[in-house]
């Protein structure tokens, strides 16, 4: 089994002047290739804050991350950005896609952006992906002129064109109506399963979650596992 993601004893403290707030308190946290993840815990909980940590958006206090085996912790900005739109891929709640360029051109966008425009292979390959998301019809559309269920799945494919090792997704059925946000979810949960893509998301919803194949849940700056097969409780004990 390859890991994907090793993390140890992360801690996030949040400084304003005199007030500290501890919102990380020592999380451990491994993934491997292929599974899909749940992260649950209250609003508040640092949910987010762990995610943009893992994703490289944003340092953490103290603890130890390393990504497909490689230490991040010590890179410079630059190369951590290099690394995250090499080999992470990311889905917000709100898509972010650029809204004057096409379902294709925004597919294509973390490819053809560091190497300064679009190549055939990139073009080519985009529109596969549309095609794998089932929007195949609405390839030359711009963004503008999709819903919102078609727009999260432009950005699904728009996560996977630069084959990432692991996927992050902050709520990304949270601006979804039911039938749109199962439509999203059973599309990742197809990309894992086909495709041994590797998915850490944190969601509100219990639905959400019950699909994955492990669930998480941060409380009190602590990670709990909560697994689907047992319905236990117990404490995330690091690996050997
Ligand atoms: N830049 C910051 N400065 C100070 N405190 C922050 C900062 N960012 C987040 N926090 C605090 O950290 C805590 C965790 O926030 P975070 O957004 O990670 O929670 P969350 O679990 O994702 O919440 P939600 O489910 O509501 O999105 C909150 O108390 C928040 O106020």
């Amino acid at each position: 089994m390859t890991r994907v993601l090793q993390a140890r004893g992360i801690e996030k403290v949040f400084r304003n002047g005199e007030e500290e707030t501890r919102v990380l308190k020592g999380v451990d946290l491994d993934l491997d290739r292929g599974e899909l993840v749940a992260l649950l815990g209250a609003s508040g909980s640092g949910k987010s804050t762990l995610l943009s940590i893992i994703g490289l958006l944003l340092r953490q206090s103290a603890g130890a991350l390393s990504i497909s085996g490689e230490a991040v912790d010590g890179l410079s900005e630059t190369r951590r950005a290099r690394f995250r739109n090499e080999r992470l891929g990311f889905v917000f709640q709100f898509h972010h896609l650029l809204p004057d360029f096409t379902a294709m051109e925004n597919v294509a966008f973390p490819a053809a952006a560091p190497a300064g425009g679009i190549s055939r292979q990139m073009r080519d390959r985009a529109r596969g992906l549309l095609a794998r998301v089932g929007l195949e019809d609405r390839i030359d559309y711009p963004a503008t002129r999709l819903s919102g269920g078609q727009k999260q799945r432009v950005a699904i494919a728009r996560a996977l064109m630069n084959q990432p090792d692991l996927i992050i997704a902050d709520e990304p059925t949270g601006n979804l109506d039911r039938d749109s946000a199962d439509r999203v979810l059973d599309l990742m949960r197809e990309v894992n399963r086909e495709e041994g893509a590797t998915f850490l998301i944190c969601t509100h919803d219990e639905g959400v979650a019950a699909r994955c194949t492990r669930r998480l849940m941060l409380s009190d700056g602590l990670l709990i596992s909560n697994d689907v097969v047992g319905h236990e409780i117990r404490a995330d004990l690091p690996h050997s």
